[in-house]
């Protein structure tokens, strides 16, 4: 639905460049929530505001249902940005308008008429949950029913796509819970495809199916979401499941084991020490749902050096698990 190749921006001015995306190549299918997960100054708004043209790309392609955005102009530009939604960290409501008015806004910008217009927005009121709040200034309400305002206009002229650049980083966790839950449910019930940049990692625990760590321009991995937390020296995966540091000790090995889907029903640590008689020490770990699918990491210790281990090991990756032998100064620890 989005496909994105070697985007590049260049920002210039007073005799400085920055470069805030430098050859972003990005895929996400139709009916896919896609997070792209960064620090401040990664370039994840840049990106975002490339996908939609708010920011013209200096390279590459932003193709978007098949149509390349950057081949377009006037009418059919607009026509194809109407097709996708936004929605922005600050809500950027009209304060003079009610909620209803809010939402009405685009739909009077598309010359939508006056009595489907008003259809359509108690329909999209509905959708988000704030049809009592219809007449009701933004002064006049919490910062998640702002973001539902938000979302309600993003959606007014039925796109496709919607782009959300950190909607929930300024509310709580709880209303940021009800809005990633309102996004999720509206993915699923319109098919809504979602492109979504955030510095949190809760987001991406709660919604992605897909997601990309972005830093310095670049995504340094990018991928499913159980696919990325399963690859060893995953910085999601580390992000997501923080263990605590350790120091493998001589005569040991020290190891970090992801397990997803159906691996998390398997008791494999007693298995282990079963099969091969081991004291299997564990040091740290968390069990955590992401994306509706439980996966875990364990730090655990096992007696002996990593070539003493080496069936051990095999045993856990044959049991479909992603193995990383922490030990320094390994060849094979991957
Ligand atoms: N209009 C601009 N002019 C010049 N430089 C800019 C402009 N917008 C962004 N930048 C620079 O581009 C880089 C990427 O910024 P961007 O806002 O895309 O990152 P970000 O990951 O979204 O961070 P944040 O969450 O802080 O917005 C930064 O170094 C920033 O200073």
């Amino acid at each position: 639905m989005i496909q994105i190749e070697k985007l590049r921006k260049v920002y210039r001015g007073r005799g400085r460049e920055v470069t805030a995306v430098d050859g972003v190549d990005l895929t996400v299918a139709e009916g896919e929530v896609f997070g792209v997960l960064g620090r401040s100054g990664a370039g994840k708004s840049t990106l975002l505001r490339c996908v939609n043209l708010l920011e013209r790309p200096d390279e590459g392609r932003v193709v978007i249902g098949g149509r390349d955005l950057l081949a377009l102009r006037g009418g059919e530009l607009r026509r194809a940005r109407q097709g996708i939604g936004m929605i922005h960290q600050h809500f950027g409501l009209l304060g003079s308008r009610t909620v209803a008015g809010n939402v009405a806004f685009p739909l009077e910008v598309m010359g939508v008429p006056r009595a489907e217009r008003a259809k359509r927005v108690a329909e999209l009121l509905e959708l988000v949950g704030l049809t009592e709040h219809a007449g009701a200034y933004p002064a006049r309400i919490s910062g998640g029913q702002k973001q539902r305002v938000g979302i309600a206009r993003a959606l007014a002229g039925r796109p496709r796509v919607l782009l959300s650049d950190e909607a929930t980083s300024s509310l709580d966790p709880e209303t940021t819970a009800s809005i990633l839950a309102l996004l999720r449910d509206l993915n699923r019930r319109l098919g809504l495809t979602v492109l979504l940049i955030t510095h949190e990692m809760d987001v991406v625990k709660r919604i992605c199916d897909s997601a990309a760590v972005m830093r310095d321009g670049r995504f340094t991995e990018s991928g499913p979401v159980p696919e990325l937390l399963a690859r060893p020296g995953s910085e999601l995966a580390r992000g997501l499941f923080p263990l605590p540091p350790a120091e493998p000790r001589d005569g040991s090995t020290l190891i970090e084991v992801t397990f997803t889907g159906g691996a998390t029903g398997e008791p494999f640590v007693s298995a282990l020490a079963r099969k091969y008689s081991v004291d299997v020490n564990i040091l740290g770990g968390a069990v955590e749902t992401v994306g509706g699918e439980r996966v875990g990491r364990l730090q655990l210790e096992l007696p002996g050096d990593p070539p003493q281990n080496a069936a051990q090991l095999a045993f856990l990756r044959e049991s479909g698990l992603a193995v990383e032998i922490k030990n320094p100064d390994r060849e094979d620890a991957r």
